[in-house]
């Protein structure tokens, strides 16, 4: 069995849902995860937004405007008038349940609801396609067997149980579909895996049934050696470890969400990134396969805080780094990036949720500057302290630009260089033109 995962825009009209189930209608058993059609969750996003503020005149146009793409992409899709009709009646149920909330309390939990609907609308609406065409598929609802426990992380077990569970009432069934990003709390409430979260999905179903390979479906042809958004004539990675994929998609390669990796890697159940406008393009295999002498690419992270934390007392002292750490581990944010010197500390965070908490703290023993706007440009590769001069050959592409904070030596695969948000652009651009 394989897990095939499309993203918002491989599915994201009419006509590219008909090249997806061109793609997964095949003989072998197979878990199609879908996001929602590309916007959709973006839209949801500023509807919520505006129904926390009570705009319901925001909200309606949000509203109203998203409805209208779906019901397009209904009369696009749909050749039959059963399924027309299916259709149609579809939209108007999921987008009802939405204007409800025009009219009543908005809360967070609201608000998950609400995000859910553009993958269970996109999901249902391809499932009918798959139907019209005379394809006997399932529709898998994630909010059956996906789920977190109360830290946050996916339940595996809960998982693994619930879809054998499920899927062991259609043993005859070869073509299943399901819902990426969302799932349910540890308290059984809708919600979801964080924005680009169907990635995840894809790979914790991947790992709980052990499959034969999992597949991210997407817009280019595979993981890119750069950012191809910043940075022209990237090329496609033909093989990389589950390391090094894990480090580019924590560090901003936007391709994969950052935590997808990891289950893959824990089942050892390879990971192939495809491109849905050119099928037949290799694209890039992540597996255990270590691949030596090489760097292999360049990712950023954007939305970077740094922080230096100087003490006169931190020299000899011991307890000190702990009692930094503890106040970050206080406000549960976690740190990026750390480099240390005889006076001080520097850490990264990306979340400033409470970063003024954070700094009172630190300033009751310690003198503290901040910047903003950071970003965190990560070099992925066998960069193994025996292969002399990758190092050299990454500061000479960046003689230009400002470093902020250097760190090597954390990971094998990478070495992580802050800079300043507006040399991100030209830091990526050296990179490229000095590395490949
Ligand atoms: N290293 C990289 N390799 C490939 N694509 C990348 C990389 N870094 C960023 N991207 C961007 O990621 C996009 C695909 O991710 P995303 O838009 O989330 O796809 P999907 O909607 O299929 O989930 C590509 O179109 C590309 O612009
Ligand atoms: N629809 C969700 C989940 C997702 O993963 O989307 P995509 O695969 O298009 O990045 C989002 O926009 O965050």
């Amino acid at each position: 069995m394989k897990v095939l995962k499309f993203g918002g825009t491989s599915v994201g009209s009419a006509q590219r849902m008909r090249e997806v189930a061109d793609l997964v209608t095949g003989s072998d058993r197979k878990i199609v995860v879908l996001s929602a059609m590309s916007g959709t969750t973006n839209s949801l996003v500023e509807i919520a937004n505006y129904l926390y503020k009570k705009n319901y005149d925001g909200a309606n146009e949000v509203i109203n405007r998203l409805e209208r793409g779906y019901l397009d992409t209904v009369a696009q899709l749909f050749k039959k008038e059963e399924f027309k009709h299916k259709g149609l009646e579809l939209v108007k149920s999921h987008f009802d349940y939405v204007k409800s909330f025009t009219k009543d309390v908005f809360t967070v939990f609201e608000e998950k609801s609400v995000l859910a609907q553009g993958e269970l609308l996109t999901t249902a609406l391809f499932n009918f396609f798959l139907q019209e065409n005379g394809h006997n598929s399932v529709l898998l609802p994630a909010l059956d067997f996906m789920r977190t426990n109360k830290n946050n992380e996916p339940d595996t077990v809960y998982i693994r149980e619930n879809l054998e569970r499920i899927m062991s009432e259609f043993e005859d069934t070869h073509l299943f579909i399901t819902q990426g990003y969302i799932c349910r709390n540890a308290f059984g409430e809708v919600d979801n895996l964080q924005r680009g979260g169907s990635d995840y999905t894809a790979s914790l179903i991947g790992a709980a049934l052990e499959v034969e390979e999992i597949q991210i479906w997407t817009d280019i042809d595979g993981m890119h050696n750069n950012d191809p958004r910043f940075v022209e004539n990237t090329t496609s990675i033909a093989e990389i470890s589950f390391d090094e994929a894990a480090e580019l998609a924590y560090f901003g390669a936007k391709i994969l969400h950052p935590t997808s990796v990891l289950p893959a890697k824990l089942a050892n159940v390879p990971v192939k990134v495809l491109n849905t406008m050119d099928p037949k393009a290799v694209g890039t295999t992540i597996s255990s396969s270590q691949h030596k002498d090489r760097i292999t690419a360049v990712a950023a992270k954007d939305g970077i805080t740094a922080i230096k934390i100087k003490s006169g007392r931190m020299l000899l002292a011991f307890g000190f780094l702990r009692k930094v750490f503890e106040i970050f581990e206080s406000y549960k944010t976690p740190i990026d990036m750390i480099t240390t010197s005889e006076v001080g500390v520097s850490v990264t965070i990306d979340n400033n949720r409470h970063l003024e908490e954070i700094l009172d703290d630190l300033r009751k023993f310690s003198t503290v500057e901040v910047d903003y706007d950071q970003v965190i440009v990560c070099v992925v590769g066998d960069l193994v302290a025996e292969n002399k001069g990758y190092a050299n050959r990454i500061f000479e592409a960046l003689k230009e630009i400002p470093i902020r904070m250097i760190s090597y030596g954390g990971s094998e695969h990478n070495i992580s260089l802050l800079v300043d948000a507006k040399d991100k652009k030209d830091a990526l651009q050296a990179l490229s033109a000095k590395l490949f």
